[in-house]
């Protein structure tokens, strides 16, 4: 491409160089084909309007129907193939035919565990147009970041089960936790909660405590705040004026934020960056949801989760003009009472997926 300056009042036109980013894209099982489709529409959008970055996508069909075909989710060398990619787009894993462990461990956590991507950034707010299940509660009042750790935790994969089918038989399930894995996701938390405009953290947990006092000294200008989980929820529901940033473990922001996006109004818009902060490794951008059986292949699937987290991956890629291009798009969408079933509208997806495109290019 090349752009025209002005200079000395003459016209010059000159070569500029213009990203291109390769993005993995892994639709996976369920709804999660319909959405990354969509998804991948909206993005290829993007590129015609802003033309200072090009996406170049490679298709991976790894998913359930591939684990039945061969025994495996991915091939053998799955991992040098993301490698060479600048950020993996995923829709979901999870069948009714696989049981969820073998599904989960087989996509989801053999991409996030090897590839080091230890923070799970997952806002939430409500968008405009669209309504909290929480009486008084309006845009601008729920207003949060969760950061899930993502590599320890509830999440770890150690446990297991002797006895098999006996009486006796003894199932165990262990959290790990280690003190380099909470700094690091405590000094991740601290640096979102200190670029947000109530700099504000709550967390809770007895050695999370003690590393994060430590860590909370090289933040003097973010407050911190301690919950137990179970209040959490109650402060969530009653006072989410008085939240901001929210740290936890894997587990406990696993379900806090499902809780959060049912409370900004439904799980069909919330996102998620499963990040590698060092970026040694790309890292993997996925709606919150599942593979949504009860709703797969009718057209209900609301896609702005996808979108959501399309605008997330343009922010960590570089390309923020774009990011924000996109959200203000989905947000005039919103308003525009184009929704689907699940936040009260009659849309289908390919209706909101056509809307959005056309407010891209109209910004
Ligand atoms: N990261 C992942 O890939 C991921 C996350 C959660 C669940 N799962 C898997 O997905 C499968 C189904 O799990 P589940 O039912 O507990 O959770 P789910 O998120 O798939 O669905 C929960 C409910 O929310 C609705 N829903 C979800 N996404 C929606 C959307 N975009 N638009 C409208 N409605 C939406 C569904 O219809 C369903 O009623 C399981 O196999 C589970 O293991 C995978
Ligand atoms: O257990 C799972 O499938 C995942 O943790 C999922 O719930 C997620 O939120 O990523
Ligand atoms: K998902
Ligand atoms: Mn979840």
């Amino acid at each position: 491409m090349s752009s025209t300056n002005q200079t000395n009042g003459h016209a010059i036109t000159s070569p500029t160089l213009k990203s291109a980013y390769k993005i993995a894209s892994i639709p996976g099982d369920g709804i999660g084909t319909e959405v990354i489709s969509a998804g991948v529409e909206v993005l290829k959008a993007l590129t015609k309007k802003f033309d200072s970055f090009e996406l170049e996508f490679t298709d991976f069909d790894w998913g359930t129907e591939r684990y039945l075909k061969t025994g495996r989710y991915t091939p053998e060398d799955y991992l040098s193939i993301l490698k060479g990619s600048d950020a993996i787009f995923f829709g979901s894993v999870g069948s009714p035919s696989v049981p969820d462990h073998i599904s989960l461990w087989g996509l989801r956590l053999a991409i996030c565990q090897p590839l080091q991507q230890y923070a799970n950034v997952r806002p939430t707010r409500i968008l405009p147009g669209t309504k909290s299940p929480l009486a008084n509660c309006k845009t601008g009042d729920l207003d949060w970041v969760i950061v899930r750790e993502n590599s320890e935790g509830e999440y770890a994969g150690q446990g297991g089960r002797t006895h098999i089918g006996c009486d006796h038989e003894v199932a165990t399930e262990l959290s790990i936790f280690t003190r380099t894995g909470v700094r690091r996701i405590a000094q991740f938390a601290f640096s979102v909660a200190q670029k947000r405009p109530r700099k504000m953290l709550n967390l809770w947990m007895v050695m999370w405590d003690e590393v994060i006092l430590e860590v909370a000294k090289g933040f003097p200008d973010v407050k911190l705040d301690h919950m137990l989980v179970d209040a959490m929820t109650v402060r969530m529901v009653l006072d989410p004026r008085s939240l901001d940033t929210i740290l936890a473990t894997n587990l406990h922001a696993d379900i806090l934020s499902d809780l959060a996006a049912a409370l900004a109004g439904s799980i069909g818009i919330a996102p998620t960056a499963n990040l590698d902060p060092t970026r040694k490794n790309p890292s993997m951008f996925e709606p919150i949801h599942g593979s949504a059986f009860d709703i797969t292949g009718l057209g209900l699937a609301n896609p702005i989760a996808t979108f959501w987290t399309a605008s997330e991956m343009l922010h960590w890629l570089g390309e923020s003009e774009a990011a924000l291009g996109l959200m203000a798009a989905v947000e005039n969408v919103c308003t525009a009472g184009i929704m689907t079933r699940d936040l009260g509208g009659k849309a289908s997806t390919a209706e909101v997926t056509e809307a959005v495109i056309k407010e891209i290019m109209n910004l």
